[in-house]
């Protein structure tokens, strides 16, 4: 089988919010690569910098110094026109509040991204995607009158419907109930194994992390450590480590792995 293609890269990535005395490093020189077609889950203690890495990624922010590569495209030598023609056309969000705009109905939402590039809608591809999400007769609801992890199914059918190079998640079952979040994460699992997308995902829990094929750990903004083929099990392992403060740790064996040629 080739090599995964990457999706979107970062190299010596940092990230300071604020000046002088008061500011924090975010990301302190992140190297990683996202590969197409992959569901890969970014996980870290609270404030280790796991949504200032997915906004870098998805262009949603800017970074101090560093670089970060959308396919071959440099995000820093983009016109602001272009940044905003990626955002709309090659990236898909989904929040953890659902951000669904609420006078819309679901289908409105849903169609929004196509609507605001000026694209008519593909209708075998938002029939197969309505189908996926199971929202079939509740498209003329608003999101009021649905419950939270159809919100989110919404949210995620409208991340889909411009079939971008990459979605990004940001805690996307972190105000769902396990059944509502499950059925989310079967979805994000069957848009990279049935629809060919690149799902990129923050979780703060092990069991959603298990449905990825990849997890990148955070501690402090650097990265310390990654699995592939992740359990559950395994993860929070990993976490309970992190969170007392051993990521340093997890990072020199990591290396030491990667010297062994393990
Ligand atoms: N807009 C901002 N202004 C100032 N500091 C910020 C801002 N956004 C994030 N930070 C700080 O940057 C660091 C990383 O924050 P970030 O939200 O990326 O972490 P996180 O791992 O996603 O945290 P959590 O799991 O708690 O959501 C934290 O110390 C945070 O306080």
């Amino acid at each position: 089988m080739s090599d995964p293609q990457v999706a979107v890269s970062a190299s010596a990535l940092v990230k300071e919010y604020g000046t002088g005395e008061s500011a924090t490093r975010a990301l302190d020189g992140i190297d990683v690569q996202i590969f197409q077609r992959q569901f890969t889950a970014i996980m870290g203690p609270s404030g280790s910098g796991k949504s200032t890495l997915l906004h870098c990624l998805a262009a949603l922010d800017g970074p101090t110094s560093g670089e970060v590569r959308f396919g071959t495209d440099d995000l820093a030598r983009l016109s602001d026109n272009k940044l905003t023609r990626l955002r709309r056309e090659r990236v898909g969000f989904i929040f953890q509040g659902f951000n669904l705009v609420p006078t819309l109905t679901a289908r409105e939402n849903i169609l929004l991204p196509l609507a605001m590039a000026g694209r008519k809608p593909d209708t075998h591809w938002f029939d197969q995607i309505i189908d996926a999400v199971g929202l079939a007769d509740r498209l003329h609801h608003r999101p009021a009158q649905l419950s939270g992890g159809q919100q989110q199914r919404v949210a995620c059918a409208r991340a889909l419907v411009a079939r971008p190079e990459v979605i990004f998640a940001d805690e996307p079952t972190g105000n769902l109930d396990s059944v509502a979040g499950g059925q989310v994460l079967g979805l994000l699992r069957q848009a990279v194994d049935d629809f060919g997308q690149t799902v990129v995902m923050v979780t703060h829990d092990a069991a959603a992390a298990g449905h990825t094929d990849r997890v990148v750990f955070l501690s402090d903004g650097r990265i310390v450590g990654e699995m592939g083929h992740p359990t559950a099990a395994g993860v929070l392992e990993r976490m309970k480590d992190l969170e007392a403060g051993f990521g340093q740790t997890v990072l020199v064996a990591a290396q030491g792995s990667e010297r062994a040629g393990i």
